[in-house]
């Protein structure tokens, strides 16, 4: 059976794709002076409004209703409130790494995404994915170390969507059981980091990882990137782009 090691989206010396996607928080980031015009990020999920959870052949995404402002991200650099649509994560193969934005070179075994868009000048998600300030993705780090309390919550429901194009029920989670006690951040212009590429996001990384296991982590590994009837089973792994280059962009940090 053959087994995909490769990531996905190229690799540092030959980038399948285009697009500045995710960025090597490289620069001596530790000690990028505060930007005291950077006011902290206002997560308002209480509301929360899960549907479902699906493989969609590139990573396992829960998916929101966002047909009104009950589910939003707002503050720190967005000039408006943006809804949340879906988070998904990406990650390694056993033992290696797996994040799409790495610290003074460091990455991490994965990284979440929390998808958001501007429904106060979009009329969709599509639209608003194709213009500079549609969406704002929330990055978090994940480490390894205990088993995180809430994660079980999702992978106890992998299983179900473990072939591409697999969905199934996925109502009442509230994302913010995974965020870090803190939401300090870096924040840049950046990229969609798959598929169409849009320059289209502002990139919001949280500083602080959560701790997840490497059981916990195991079980994303479970997944597969390959459909029920296909003969080759590919299992779901380094579903990461590597960093692309800064090429002079700003990264700011707030406190
Ligand atoms: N790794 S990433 O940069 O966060 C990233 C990359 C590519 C993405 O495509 C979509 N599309 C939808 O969510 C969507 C959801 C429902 C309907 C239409 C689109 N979200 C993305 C996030
Ligand atoms: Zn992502």
């Amino acid at each position: 059976m053959e087994k995909r090691t490769v990531p996905l989206y190229g690799t540092k010396t030959s980038p399948l794709l285009r697009g500045t996607g995710s960025l090597p928080l490289t620069s001596s980031l530790r000690r990028l002076p505060c930007d005291p015009n950077l006011g902290p990020i206002v997560l308002n999920y209480d509301q929360c409004t899960s549907l479902n959870i699906t493989n969609n052949g590139h990573s396992v995404v829960v998916e929101f209703d966002d047909t009104d402002d009950r589910s939003v991200i707002q503050g720190g650099p967005l000039g408006n409130p943006y809804r949340l649509k879906q988070f998904h994560f990406h990650w390694g193969g056993k033992g290696c790494h797996g994040s799409e934005h790495t610290v003074e070179g460091m990455s991490y075994a994965s990284e979440l995404h929390l998808v958001h868009w501007n429904a106060v000048k979009y009329k969709s998600f599509g639209q608003a994915a194709e213009a500079p300030d549609g969406l704002a993705v929330l990055g978090i780090f994940l480490d390894t170390g205990d088993d995180h309390r809430w994660l079980h919550m999702i992978t106890d429901a992998l299983y179900m969507v473990k072939f591409k194009a697999s969905v199934t029920d996925f109502k009442g989670f509230n994302p913010k059981c995974l965020l870090p006690s803190s939401l300090h951040y870096w924040t840049y212009l950046g990229s969609l980091t798959t598929p169409p590429l849009h320059e289209s996001v502002i990139w919001i990384v949280l500083k602080e990882p959560i701790i997840v296991s490497e059981k916990q982590l195991g079980k994303f590994r479970t997944l597969l990137f390959s459909g029920e009837e296909e003969d080759q089973r590919m299992r779901m792994e380094n579903n990461f782009r590597p960093p692309q280059p800064l090429k002079g962009r700003e990264v700011r940090s707030s406190n």
